[in-house]
């Protein structure tokens, strides 16, 4: 289990983070999302014991961090935003030296993840694009088999055919019983992989549930092509019109009153879709500001 609890963090006279807590069961992977600046990096950072913070508690495992960080800290596998190791080493020569610090190297492992992410390991570090330095800092993260990994923007600078493989990495992860938190601004990938979401604005997170019930609570898009009876839904919102088609926008609880009505209207088709993260998490920055 990981536990935050309550912290806030002030860098000198700026906000960092103003009070953000969320547990992460075993097994389960977290999702904390929101825009830049909103308050991941910090969050993340602090639960690595590399800044202190001003109120508030962070346990992994049974550990409190940062005090009993030296006793768990090779059970947790950890990517910065930045992965950024000895410019001048060989990135099979990092692994081998990254092998001294962790008794529990999996070597067959490291090789596989290795094949997988199409890694050359012959290059030396700063000949390195962004993504393959990512992919570095991935396979270096959890080559020994952490039971805690916490990624910050793992799949910035990742391609799609590698954010795909690095999600298929978190899953078996989390199969194997791994407690997984991974930061992001990229909705459609935290929908794909995450069990719970926390939503992150200005420090604080605003709402936290899992993907379905967020989803649940949000409005459904209907679009009818051909629509004779428009005149028969004026009491519901209309998200777009066009010659062919409507699209209205209608909550869970109007559904049952918005198909008796479309069963007695005739149209040519029906198109219905359950609201995007993206537009879900847009809604909800929305609503906060108003
Ligand atoms: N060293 C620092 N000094 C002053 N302010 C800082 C420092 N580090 C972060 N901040 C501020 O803390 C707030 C939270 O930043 P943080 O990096 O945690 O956000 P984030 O959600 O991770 O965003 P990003 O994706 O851009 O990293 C921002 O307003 C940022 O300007």
């Amino acid at each position: 289990m990981i536990k935050v609890e309550n912290i806030k963090k002030y860098y000198g006279k700026y906000l960092g983070v103003e009070d953000i807590s969320f547990k992460i069961k075993k097994g389960e992977i977290y999702g904390l999302i929101g825009p830049n600046g909103a308050g991941k990096t910090t969050t993340i950072r602090a639960m690595m014991g590399m800044i202190s913070i001003d109120e508030g508690r962070i346990t992994i495992g049974d550990k409190n961090i940062p005090h009993d960080l030296k006793h768990i800290k090779n059970k947790i596998g950890y990517l910065p935003g930045e992965v950024n190791f000895y410019e001048n080493m060989r990135v099979k020569d990092f692994f081998d030296f990254n092998d001294r610090f962790y008794k529990n190297i999996d070597k067959k492992y490291e090789k596989e993840l290795i094949d997988l992410l199409e890694l050359e390991t012959n290059k030396k570090f700063k000949e390195l694009s962004m993504g393959n330095k990512k992919k570095v800092g991935i396979i270096q993260a959890i080559v020994h088999r952490p039971e805690y990994i916490i990624f910050d923007e793992p799949t910035n600078g990742l391609d799609p055919l590698l954010q795909h493989k690095l999600y298929s990495i978190l899953e078996k992860e989390k199969e194997r019983g791994a407690t997984i938190l991974f930061s992001s601004h990229i909705l459609s990938e935290v929908e794909k992989i995450c069990d719970k979401v926390g939503i992150v604005k200005k420090g604080k997170i605003i709402k936290e549930s899992n993907i379905e019930e967020i989803a649940k609570v949000f409005k459904k898009t209907i679009t009818i092509y051909k629509l004779k009876e428009i005149n028969k839904f004026k009491d519901f919102e209309i998200k777009e019109q066009e010659d062919s088609y409507i699209t209205y926008l209608v909550k869970n609880d109007d559904l049952n009153s918005f198909f008796e009505i479309l069963s007695k209207c005739s149209y040519e088709d029906i198109e219905i879709k359950r609201p995007s993260l993206e537009e879900i998490f847009i809604d909800y920055y929305r609503s906060d500001e108003e």
